[in-house]
């Protein structure tokens, strides 16, 4: 099966109530997107700002020293003036959108029919004639006459358009409406396909699968699913759908996490715990008789294993557990319960039907309560830590994060705001090893403090 991603979060993504992007952070998030492999990144719609302008400039610069591979895009209206400017910075392809549906085009552009045909067909060659590769969007796609879709795309491909997105602007297809369209469209010779389904329906990853198995062949997403009102298709949950029922990887799903929490920081938005695949609850667990099922065969209550997308299994406890779960999670903490201890215990919890999660030590108290001995439980394997980091006044902060995330044993680093400059994520076996760690960020040139939060509990 041919397909791609078209990454949006630049352009569409940004198009999210409260949503704005600095030059700093576009470029580092189309490093990031190269990265996780997707086919396009839309960089944004040049004409509309300055430092969108900025941002897409560098990178295609980034595109042509070889750093970035995917193939970069940039938004247009149908309009010179925009197409110049896209022109201008070189982007690889220029998208030029343009809304056909009667709705559009009498309230928005009060063109006719006849009119926007040849406004589209105009721009179109105007952007060939820049040298770009050129997709022809129509929006409002799915409420537009079908004959006179078919007459845009036939157009717009004798302009020089070889690629056609199809837009559901306001998210209205179903995905059998969705297979039907994309199977007729593509019986038309000399183009390919790109779906952008908006999601105010709640079905976009949907039609996007039913658009590939029509014959299109690039699904526009966004990281987290950011976009216009609830947004398009969210890309980390495009990718496992694509992976579990056809088996092809577009993007390496397990760096899907990374980029989720990359988009949430610079977006604001945080996700859901119950988002799919990236959420916290993705693969948490918590009835009794999941736990059970997934104890013996984790396939029980698991379409895949998490750690196909870089995540990792687990199960809270609280009045739905059941005795099965509470024995592992004391065979994990390294304590020894007979059965009718764990009974106890369990007939302990249950009685408390109001708390929602009970962490380790709570179960250990109760425990304790129950058999009347000291438990110890097993150290945990590795030390996880938080270092706040403060920086000398007069040094390149980004020049520091670079020295740090290269110390062994540092997991990750970001620059934050606030009373420290940098945040860097720590693991080590032992506490000898974390206070090495913590010794080695110290001793970087322009380190100035640092404080040290011990992780004590994830969910
Ligand atoms: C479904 C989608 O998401 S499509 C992408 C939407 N993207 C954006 O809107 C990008 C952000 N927008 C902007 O910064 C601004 O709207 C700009 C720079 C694009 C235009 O700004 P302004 O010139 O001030 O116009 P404004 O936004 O008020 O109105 C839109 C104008 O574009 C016209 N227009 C709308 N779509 C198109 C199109 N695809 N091609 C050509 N003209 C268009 C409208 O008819 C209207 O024209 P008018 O000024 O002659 O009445
Ligand atoms: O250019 C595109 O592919 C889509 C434009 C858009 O965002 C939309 O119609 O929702
Ligand atoms: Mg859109």
């Amino acid at each position: 099966m041919k397909v791609g991603i078209l990454d949006s979060t630049l352009r569409e993504g940004e198009q999210t109530p409260g949503v704005v992007f600095t030059t700093e952070q576009r470029v580092e998030i189309a490093k990031a997107l190269s990265e996780l492999g997707v086919s396009m990144i839309e960089a944004g719609h040049p004409a509309v700002s300055p430092d969108i302008y900025e941002g897409i400039k560098r990178i295609v610069k980034l595109k042509k020293e070889g750093e970035i591979t995917p193939e970069i895009v940039g938004h247009s209206r149908a309009v010179k003036k925009d197409i110049e400017i896209a022109a201008e910075l070189e982007v690889d392809r220029i998208a030029i959108f343009y809304g056909i549906s009667d709705i559009h085009l009498k309230a928005k552009t009060g063109k006719t029919r006849e009119e926007a045909l040849n406004i589209i067909a105009e721009a179109v060659s105007y952007a060939k004639e820049h040298g770009a590769k050129v997709r022809f969007t129509a929006e409002d796609a799915t409420r537009a006459d079908l004959e006179y879709l078919t007459q845009v795309i036939k157009t717009v491909r004798d302009a020089g358009a070889d690629r056609i997105g199809i837009a559901d602007t306001v998210g209205i297809l179903y995905p059998a409406k969705t297979r039907e369209l994309f199977s007729y469209l593509s019986k038309i010779p000399g183009v390919e396909y790109d779906i952008h389904a908006h999601n105010d329906l709640g079905l976009a990853v949907a039609n996007s699968l039913a658009a590939v198995e029509g014959g299109a062949t690039i699904i526009h997403a966004t990281v987290n699913g950011l976009g216009e009102r609830v947004g398009i298709t969210p890309l980390q949950v495009i990718a496992a759908a694509l992976k579990y029922h056809f088996n092809v990887e577009v993007v390496k799903l397990e760096l899907l996490p990374k980029i989720s929490s990359l988009i949430e920081k610079y977006s604001g938005i945080p996700t859901p715990p119950n988002f799919p695949i990236t959420g916290d609850y993705a693969f948490l667990h918590k009835a009794g008789i999941h736990v059970q099922g997934i104890l013996n065969d984790p396939r029980t209550y698991e379409f895949m294993p998490p750690e196909t997308f870089g995540r990792n299994r687990d199960y809270v406890i609280d009045k739905y557990t059941g005795k099965h779960a509470l024995k592992d999670r004391f065979e994990r903490l390294g304590v020894s319960l007979s059965e009718e201890e764990l009974e106890q215990v369990l007939a302990k919890i249950k009685s408390n039907p109001n708390v929602r999660f009970y962490r380790d030590v709570d179960l250990l108290e109760i425990a304790e309560e129950v058999t009347g001995r000291v438990l110890k439980p097993r150290p945990p394997e590795k030390v996880e830590a938080l270092i706040s980091i403060k920086c000398d006044s007069n040094v390149y902060t980004t020049a520091v994060t670079r020295k740090i995330s290269v110390i062994p044993g540092v997991k990750e680093v970001m620059e934050i705001s606030g009373d420290y400059d940098i945040l860097a994520k720590i693991e080590a076996k032992d506490p000898t090893e974390l206070n090495n760690i913590i010794e080695s960020i110290r001793s970087v040139k322009g380190v100035s403090s640092t404080l040290t939060s011990l992780v004590l509990k994830k969910m």
